[in-house]
């Protein structure tokens, strides 16, 4: 199985066509936010928000790559700065435009200020867009070694609510209370793409990952949400298990969950998919794909990378898996399997690798040999 194949989307496909050059996994679902047509000549338009930190640095690598690759793609880049409207932060009008009328993103990472400051960027076009689900698989990689070789996780965290809803306030001095609020409606959406990418995927398991033993009634909300959505897959087995034991279980043994797809609120998919990455080699392998109804926005699940940025040291691995998510989501299976093909053969070669593999090679270097793989593969 491909190393992304582990994505696919919500769409409607005909079962008998055959897409790409593998990949029937890819070609199940119901419904999909991928809507644009080609242009006069003959290219989808994508937005690209190069992001802060190492994101310009990486996105201009995904961009190389996919001009050697000649991938059907025009890129309309935009930037994403804090803007306050109303006293609130929103994107700014141009960027959300071209997200909407694309409806698909490429994403670098976009820095928030700790403490103060703007609201996280990441969250606020998550939430513009009701990107309900994130999407983020992690699987070992082949001739990349590390203390497991046998990880592979799929893990979908509910994106738009929960401990990232942003409701903080001071009650008295000294004393600050932040709302985690949960919805019926939007933990059985998420729950509903969990399963149904379960489908998609050949994983007929989906465990729900949560506290609902001490935040009886909000993990509670979310855990009955998805004990109703399973109902309606009958075909999927359906359990749950405490996020504790859960962290436990992966790091003794990943192999226990390379066949379920595990779903939990908010920030216990952020943490736990960190956790995934270092099981793998780091956050510089580890992408992932927000998706929508109206838009999707492919990112990697790192951050900034302030301690590297400018330096031409960072891995663009995670950004580009991310892009090869964002291929299949828009049904461009031969361009992604040929990209991820150079990209695992570069790493398992072990010849350019970037520091943060254990090798020297800066990422122009790392950027070259995939493209000089492309060749070969
Ligand atoms: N989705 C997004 O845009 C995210 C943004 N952030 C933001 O990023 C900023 C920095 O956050 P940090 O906690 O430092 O996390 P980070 O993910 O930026 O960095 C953590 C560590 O991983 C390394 N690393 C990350 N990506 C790498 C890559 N591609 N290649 C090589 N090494 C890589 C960094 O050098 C650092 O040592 C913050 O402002 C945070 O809010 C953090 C996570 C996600
Ligand atoms: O928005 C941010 O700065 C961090 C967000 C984050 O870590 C995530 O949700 O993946």
């Amino acid at each position: 199985m491909s190393f992304l194949r582990l994505h696919a989307p919500f769409r409607t496909i005909n079962l008998t066509k055959r897409i790409g050059t593998r990949s029937l996994a890819t070609a199940t679902g119901t419904s999909h936010s991928f809507n644009s047509k080609k242009n006069a000549k003959g290219n989808y338009t994508v937005t690209i928000i190069p992001g802060d930190g190492i994101g310009p640095e990486i996105s201009e690598s995904v961009k190389r790559i996919y001009s050697a690759a000649n991938v059907p793609i025009e890129w309309e880049e935009v930037n994403v700065v804090p803007y306050l409207k109303d006293g609130k932060t929103v994107i700014p009008d141009e960027a959300s435009k071209s997200v909407k009328r694309n409806t698909v993103a490429l994403k670098g990472p976009l820095a928030t200020p700790i403490g103060k400051g703007h609201v996280s960027l990441n969250l606020t076009l998550r939430r513009t867009f009701n990107l309900f689900a994130n999407v983020r698989p992690c699987k070992s990689i082949v001739g990349y070694k590390t203390v497991y070789d046998d990880v592979d996780t799929v893990l979908i965290r509910e994106n738009t609510e929960g401990e990232y809803s942003g409701i903080e306030h001071l009650v008295v001095d000294g004393v600050v209370q932040s709302i985690k609020l949960i919805t019926k409606v939007a933990s059985e959406r998420c729950a509903r793409y969990a399963f149904q990418h379960a489908r998609d995927i050949g994983r007929n398991h989906v465990t729900a990952v949560h506290k609902a033993n001490i935040m009886r009634m909000s993990d509670g909300l979310f855990l009955d949400a998805c004990s109703e959505v399973a109902k309606d897959f009958p075909d999927v087995k359906f359990d749950d298990v405490l996020l504790d034991r859960a962290c436990l279980h992966i790091v003794q043994d990943p192999s226990l969950y390379s066949n379920v797809v595990m779903v939990m609120p908010n920030l216990y998919g952020d943490i736990l998919s960190d956790m995934c990455a270092g099981l793998i080699g780091g956050l510089g392998l580890t992408p992932s794909g927000n998706i929508g109804r109206d838009a999707s926005i492919f990112e990697a699940v790192h951050g900034t990378a302030p301690d590297i940025a400018g330096k031409d040291l960072a891995n663009p691995t995670a950004l580009l898996l991310s892009s090869i998510m964002m291929l299949r989501h828009m049904r461009l299976n031969n361009y992604a399997d040929v990209i991820e093909s150079a990209v695992l053969k570069t790493i398992a070669d072990g010849k350019k690798l970037t520091r943060d593999l254990g090798g020297t090679a800066s990422n122009t270097d790392f950027t070259n040999q995939i493209i000089s793989n492309l060749e070969s593969v």
